[in-house]
């Protein structure tokens, strides 16, 4: 277990988090009385202790807070408000979890403009550092982002970390979207031909797997790049429970460990109407639950994302609490 370098440092510390309070014995314990918020000076040591006792690894959380991603890729900003959202989403919940939680605190991506882009590479790697240096430490990291650019910020931890060296790693994305654009500049709209290009220059090939994707929302040139680089996909009308968790068994046979990515966007409008580009018809949250829970399951998770929540569309914090209980669902 290696110490976590000075430079992997969050931007925001973590704030103090709140729930109804039924009183302070373990059965009464909600995620706000669970969950530790650790300063970046605190979080080796804190990390450390937990790490390797025996037990399930200790879980981090680490917000993104970024909509420049999305701002580029022409879509409605709003997600940088999402890591507070989903935290005020988890801190009532009831805390059943058999590991440690801590909370991190923000990397935060300026919004820029057309004429002076936010500096989102700068926040990608800054991000991707502080997830490689606690993954390195023992941790299970999950990431709140942000827009879906949150992705290759985490692939860029993930593919720095120690337990990359020489394992089969694959990326599951659950989005109504292949997120393959090629453009100029990064953005929402490009995190996973990102990868592939990181992935093709250290001469390996992406695994990508898409649950969800939807044939209007993707054009046929999106489609034939996602041919091209060998991605598997199931398209939403066809994601049943059955179909879905026999695709995801079929991709985590051949890996050694996974990254899970999920936009909100996968799921029905009225599930999650808190997004940049809401679905018309979407994968039901049964089966995404179903899918996040084979995926928890496995033991080959290492690290977790949930991307595009915004909470200025939102309807009632309905996608901030389908957000959270994905959060629950992973760490179960
Ligand atoms: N993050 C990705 N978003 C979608 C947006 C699609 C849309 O706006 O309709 C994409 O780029 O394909
Ligand atoms: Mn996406
Ligand atoms: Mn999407």
């Amino acid at each position: 277990m290696s110490e976590v370098s000075t430079p992997a440092l969050a931007d925001v510390p973590p704030l103090p988090w709140a729930g109804r309070h039924d009183g302070d014995a373990p059965e009464h314990r909600r995620w706000w009385q669970a969950v530790r918020p650790v300063s970046a000076s605190g979080l080796a040591e804190a990390v450390g202790a937990t790490a390797g006792d025996g037990g399930a690894r200790p879980a981090i959380l680490i917000g993104f807070r970024s909509d420049e991603g999305v701002r580029r890729n022409k879509g409605r900003v709003g997600a940088a408000e999402a890591p507070s959202a989903v935290r005020a989403a988890l801190g009532p919940l009831a805390f059943h979890l058999e590991r440690e939680v801590f909370d991190a605190g923000d990397v935060v991506v300026p919004l820029g403009s057309e004429a002076e882009p936010g500096d989102l590479e700068g926040g990608q790697e800054r991000c991707g550092a502080l997830v490689a240096a606690l993954l390195d430490a023992g941790a299970l990291t999950v990431t709140l982002g942000g827009g879906h650019e949150t992705a290759f910020a985490s692939y860029l931890g993930v593919a720095d970390s120690e337990l990359a060296a020489g394992a089969r790693v694959g990326v599951l994305n659950l989005d109504a979207h292949f997120d393959l654009r090629d453009e100029e500049r990064a953005s929402s709209g490009t995190p996973f031909l990102q990868m592939a290009r990181a992935e093709a220059a250290e001469g390996r090939s992406l695994e990508y797997a898409v649950v969800g994707i939807s044939r209007p929302n993707n054009t046929l040139a999106l489609f034939r790049r996602a041919d091209e680089l060998g991605v598997r996909y199931l398209l939403d009308e066809y994601a049943t429970r059955e179909t879905a968790e026999a695709f995801v068994e079929d991709f985590l046979a051949g890996l050694d460990a996974v990254y899970l990515t999920i936009d909100l966007d996968v799921l029905p409008a009225a599930v999650a109407p808190g997004v940049s580009a809401p679905a018309a018809l979407g994968v039901p949250l049964e089966v995404i639950v179903a899918v996040v829970r084979r995926v928890a399951a496995s033991g080959k998770l290492v690290h977790a994302d949930i991307a595009e929540l915004n909470p200025a569309y939102d309807v009632d914090s309905r996608t901030a609490r389908v957000a959270a209980r994905l959060v629950d669902t992973i760490l179960g």
